[in-house]
């Protein structure tokens, strides 16, 4: 498969990362759609006592996300030939080394990145959703930028999911690992 470049179409394993509200499900779908790869919603795998946390305001610990990363690195391990898309915060280094371990290879990241302002705007527009706009701020004190890490591709969130999306699908086939 091919871009209209004439590039390479990514066919591996894709996290979508970002904080809360960024777009990660959003950009996944359609993503995963254009890719031809699998999706999974990666806040349907944590735990009900995650969900049951974040719903009352009360932000994640390591502790809590690990074994949500863990379920998340399975589904990761499963596509890692025939290529996944899997949404997942990612917030710090060690959790995306550990998705990266699981994967057995090489992993790529989409970051959506954006300002608080934006991400605000987004997530107070959201409805049925279990997470509150509260805990926005320590989603944002938590994120470990991966700017300067292998197999990243980061995106502006200030555009249309579809724009994201051709962007970093555009930055996908364009990956280099060290
Ligand atoms: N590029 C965009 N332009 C305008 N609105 C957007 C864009 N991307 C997402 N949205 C909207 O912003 C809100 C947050 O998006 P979404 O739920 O996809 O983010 P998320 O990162 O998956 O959030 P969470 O991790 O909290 O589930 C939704 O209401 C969505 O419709
Ligand atoms: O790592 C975390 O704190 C959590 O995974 C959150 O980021 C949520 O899963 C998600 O973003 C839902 O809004």
């Amino acid at each position: 498969m091919s871009t209209e470049q004439g590039n390479t179409m990514f066919q591996g394993p894709v996290i979508v990362m970002g904080v809360s509200g960024s777009g990660k499900s959003s950009v996944g779908i359609l993503l995963a759609e254009k890719l031809g790869l699998p999706y999974v919603e990666g806040d349907e795998l944590h735990p009900k006592s995650n969900v049951e946390k974040m719903s009352k305001g009360t932000p994640l610990t390591d502790e809590d996300r690990w074994p949500w990363l863990d379920i998340i690195g399975e589904r990761l391990a499963e596509g890692a030939t025939s290529g996944i898309v899997i949404t997942c915060s990612a917030l710090k280094v060690i959790y995306r080394d550990r998705l990266r371990k699981a994967a057995g290879g090489k992993l790529a990241f989409v970051f959506l990145d954006g300002s608080k302002e934006l991400l605000t705007d987004r997530m107070g527009h959201r409805t049925g959703h279990f997470m509150p706009l509260s805990l926005l701020e320590t989603q944002l004190a938590t994120l470990e930028r991966p700017d300067k890490e292998d197999g990243v591709v980061t995106v502006d969130i200030d555009a249309t999911p579809e724009a994201i999306t051709d962007t970093a699908i555009e930055g996908l086939s364009k990956l280099t690992w060290s």
